[in-house]
């Protein structure tokens, strides 16, 4: 059987849950989800200095679930941040839920729409659509306009918002699919997949499956070459043990 470390970035344990829950929902028989969030950083991550206090957190669950022998990492924020480093660090595949959710896409439509939640994050995902190739894929890029910690309030207003940007996306952008960009949104997208009656993916769900399929095809984070494990050195203080 497998286990998934599933990170959520963010230290907000509402919606560790709810994404915890989602990854149990869809995991295969077998497959264990073992949900963690950093000691300390940021209650939400909504822009590039979040992304910068939650990398080292992201790091530190990585290196705690190297240890545990996890069989994959899923970094659990629409930013994908510390992709790459946690690459370095870990064994075993790492994958982040925009990645995961634009490959899905790209499978199942020509163009694909995103909503994520504040305009200020909406750069974020441009600059990922350009790492990852799939700018062409992206007819256009929504926001909610509301706090990521709005979907956690149990208030329904957020998921409202995300509701009337995937009709609107559906309406106007040409596109035969939606990528809900935010984790906090993971348990909207069956719902909205069947009221819309078009692909509104998910990216917590598309990174379980992605890695139980990397599992079964046998295939590792490659460590040959910039994502062999970082290079030895003396890191002090609190990253003092980051690298060993
Ligand atoms: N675009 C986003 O809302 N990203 C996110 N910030 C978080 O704290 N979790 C996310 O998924």
């Amino acid at each position: 059987s497998l286990c998934i470390q599933l990170i959520n970035p963010n230290t907000s344990l509402g919606m560790t849950e709810v994404m915890a829950a989602t990854a149990r929902k869809v995991a295969s028989p077998g497959t264990e989800i073992l949900a963690v969030c950093p000691e300390e950083g940021a209650p939400s991550i909504e822009g590039h200095f979040d992304e910068a206090i939650a990398t080292l957190g992201v790091l530190q669950q990585v290196k705690a679930g190297r240890e545990a022998s996890v069989d994959g990492h899923i970094i659990a924020c629409f930013g994908d941040p510390g992709l790459l480093a946690a690459r370095e660090l870990a064994r075993a595949p790492v994958v982040g839920i925009a990645e995961a959710a634009m490959h899905m896409a790209t499978l199942v439509a020509t163009r694909f729409s995103i909503v994520t939640t504040l305009p200020r994050t909406l750069v974020i995902a441009r600059h990922l659509l350009h790492q990852y190739g799939f700018e062409r894929h992206c007819a256009a890029l929504h926001a909610i306009d509301l706090p990521v910690l709005s979907l956690d309030d149990g208030s329904g207003m957020a998921q409202q918002k995300v509701r009337e940007q995937c009709i609107k996306a559906k309406q106007n952008d040409g596109s035969g699919a939606i990528v809900l960009g935010c984790g906090g949104m993971a348990d909207l997208a069956q719902e909205l997949t069947l009221e819309l009656g078009i692909p509104v993916i998910d990216g917590v769900s598309a990174a379980v499956r992605l890695i139980e399929s990397l599992h079964a095809l046998r295939l590792t984070t490659s460590k040959f070459g910039d994502l062999d494990y970082p290079l030895p050195k003396p890191l002090s203080g609190r990253f003092a043990d980051l690298n060993n």
